[in-house]
């Protein structure tokens, strides 16, 4: 029996906000390996017309790599964590700029990381991501440079640990303000919203989409503090769920126990 807090409003109108890396396709060690299936294609526009087009991707890569990943599909998106948005699929991609600064650090990344085994550099204008793969060890060096190297950027900076590498973020880059801004227009306004992610950066979202009265689902690692109140096991699960016809079968999802140290993690 789904509990009273999943029983959707009679009447309710969805808007669905997704994480792409580890939600909608599994990873790879190259960010540029990731392949999007037909098949997924084919799952995102059924949701898009079952939605009225309130469907967006939200994540952490920028507009230009959502837009090869899914060729020829042009997605709503919060690129770069939010900083890119294209908000209808009319809208031109315009890629932000890389400041001097994080330039200059990510110059300096790569003629001395560049060439060390499992460790891919990704510049994405403002946003410079280091990624690791899952070598604690590497994990927790690059942490600490990628720390030392905030007082010499723009304020605001800050560095992100994710699941598999760090990535160096302005002030803007929130997704939790992507779904915000997504829900202000049409065909997002008014309705109730569903983040889906996995990683670090997409706890921000889960506090915004509670904060508007929607469900938050993370993805796998069950071990992981998050503030999402539900759960999918992974990708596999997730693209299951969002093909069902009658989607959202919000009974389908798995009900995470809130904790305060959970909370006090994901905050
Ligand atoms: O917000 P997301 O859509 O989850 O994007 C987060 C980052 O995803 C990509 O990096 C991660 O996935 C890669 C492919 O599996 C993997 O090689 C990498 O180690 C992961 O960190 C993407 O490359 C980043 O730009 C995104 O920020």
């Amino acid at each position: 029996m789904p509990s009273p807090a999943l029983a959707p409003a009679a009447g309710d109108r969805w808007a669905l906000f997704l994480d792409i890396d580890g939600t909608l396709l599994e990873h790879h060690k190259d960010p540029t390996g990731v392949v999007v299936d037909d098949e997924l294609r084919t799952l995102l526009s059924n949701l898009d017309r079952q939605l009225g087009g309130a469907v967006a991707v939200i994540s952490g890569r920028s507009l230009a790599s959502i837009d090869t990943l899914f060729q020829p599909m042009v997605l709503r998106a919060g690129g770069l964590f939010g900083i890119e948005l294209r908000l209808s699929p009319d809208e031109p991609a315009v890629a932000a700029e890389e400041p001097p600064a994080l330039a200059a650090l990510a110059d300096r990344a790569e003629a001395e990381l560049g060439r060390a085994p499992n460790i891919v550099i990704e510049r994405k204008g403002p946003v410079l991501a280091i990624h690791t793969g899952p070598h604690p060890q590497s994990l927790d060096h690059i942490t600490r440079l990628a720390k030392a190297a905030l007082p010499g950027l723009p304020d605001g900076y800050r560095v992100v640990e994710g699941n598999v590498g760090v990535e160096l973020l302005p002030a803007a880059a929130l997704k939790g303000d992507a779904v915000y801004r997504f829900m202000t227009v049409e065909p997002f306004k008014g309705r109730r919203p569903i983040f889906i992610g996995d990683d670090v950066p997409d706890e921000h979202a889960f506090e915004s989409v509670h904060a508007l009265g929607g469900i938050s689902v993370k993805v796998g690692r069950p071990e992981q503090a998050t503030a999402a109140l539900h759960a999918l096991a992974d990708v596999a699960a997730v693209r299951a769920w969002l093909g069902d016809p009658q989607f959202p079968l919000l009974d389908k999802l798995v009900r995470r126990e809130v904790t305060e140290a959970a909370e006090e993690a994901a905050r």
